[in-house]
């Protein structure tokens, strides 16, 4: 199968229900072919973006731009999307070759044309062997790759994918975002994935953006958001980090409670340092804050230490080698930072 590449473009894009405001001031430019994902908390407006790209809720403010047409006021039928739904929304009777053929025959498509696609589409995602099934024959995987069968069918410009992984057990949620990771490669679909999990995020996408509040707080790649997390919610949005307060003292990070932190590239009114629990070193002495370790959890490739200290709790984890862990609860300890990996943010 082959399908157009189409980038996305939005612009100062504002959304309400009613009184309250949902999204503020989107902008953001997706490329053709990329896989991209909108990651944030419950409520921070993921699917009400996402929609609003599909053409379903409230009529936004501001521009959507699908290879530089504006979409945004198009009824969903017109914009060429195809989206994905939680729920899959398949036809309990139809068999699966009638509800990937069913969105054709909306379109009024020539029925000797529609044979083809579906077959085409079915054996996309691995399930032309499967065409005569029932939905309710099917595992939960199947029915998913049924759902995307059927949006693909259309030969979409964008696919939209609405935490398409969330009815799915774990083991089976991981195979499945590495298919639907290698059939977007296939495709070259430019693709926008929800979730509110990061692994996900993390393992599938090209580049994402974190939502919080309505607002986009950063946009890049997995690792980037990561290692250069722009403010405190990316930070500890993405895995554990230990944010810790202070201010700038010429080359130094000076934490609140006076711990003196080196820092490699000042930063001019950093307020906040981040720590990653793997990049502190816990030793007996010679680290540059000190503290007691109060908690130990054993989590077999790692051992994570709770440390309270002057500036608060810290998570320190170490790689958990073969034998007994050298701290125990109530140990003094000394940690210090990889100035390299702590990144600094002005709050
Ligand atoms: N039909 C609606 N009417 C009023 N408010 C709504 C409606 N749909 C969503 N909202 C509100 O909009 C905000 C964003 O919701 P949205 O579903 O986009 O969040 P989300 O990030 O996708 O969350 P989740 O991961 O829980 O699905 C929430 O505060 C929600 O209560």
């Amino acid at each position: 199968m082959t399908l157009t590449k189409a980038g996305i473009r939005i612009e100062d894009l504002h959304l309400s229900f009613g009184e309250t405001k949902v999204l503020e001031g989107i902008d953001m430019v997706i490329e053709p072919g990329e896989f991209f994902a909108f990651l944030g908390p419950s409520g921070s407006g993921k699917s009400t973006l996402l929609r609003a790209i599909a053409g379903f809720g409230p009529v936004p403010k501001g521009r959507i731009l699908i290879a530089d047409r504006d979409i945004a006021r198009l009824p969903p039928w017109k914009r060429n999307v195809g989206m994905v739904f939680q729920s899959y929304a398949l036809w309990p009777h139809m068999s699966v070759r009638r509800n990937v053929a069913f969105g054709l025959e909306e379109r009024r498509m020539p029925t000797r044309q529609i044979g083809p696609k579906v077959e085409r589409a079915l054996e996309t995602v691995g399930l032309l062997h499967l065409a005569d099934r029932m939905p309710a024959q099917l595992s939960g995987g199947q029915q998913q790759r049924v759902a995307l069968a059927r949006t693909i069918a259309i030969e979409p410009q964008v696919l939209l994918l609405d935490e398409p992984l969330s009815n799915l057990d774990a083991a089976l949620r991981v195979q499945m975002r590495r298919e639907l990771l290698a059939l977007q490669r296939k495709l070259g679909l430019t693709t926008i994935f929800v979730t509110h999990d990061q692994e996900e995020a993390n393992t599938t996408s090209d580049r994402m953006a974190v939502l919080d509040k309505g607002v986009i707080q950063q946009i890049g790649t997995p690792q980037q958001l990561y290692d250069h997390p722009e403010n405190a919610f990316v930070a500890g949005f993405l895995g554990t980090a230990n944010i810790l307060k202070g201010a700038m003292q010429g080359a130094d990070f000076v934490t609140e409670a006076g711990q003196r932190l080196p820092v490699v590239a000042p930063l001019e009114g950093a307020n906040r340092i981040v720590l990653r629990p793997q990049n502190i070193r816990i030793a007996a002495s010679g680290g540059e804050i000190t503290g007691k370790v109060t908690h130990r959890e054993f989590l077999g490739s790692q051992i994570r230490y709770l440390v309270e200290t002057p500036d608060g709790q810290i998570i320190v984890d170490t790689l958990h080698s073969f034998g007994l862990p050298p701290y125990d609860e109530g140990a003094p300890v000394s940690l210090s930072i990889d100035s390299q990996s702590a990144p600094l943010l002005v709050d």
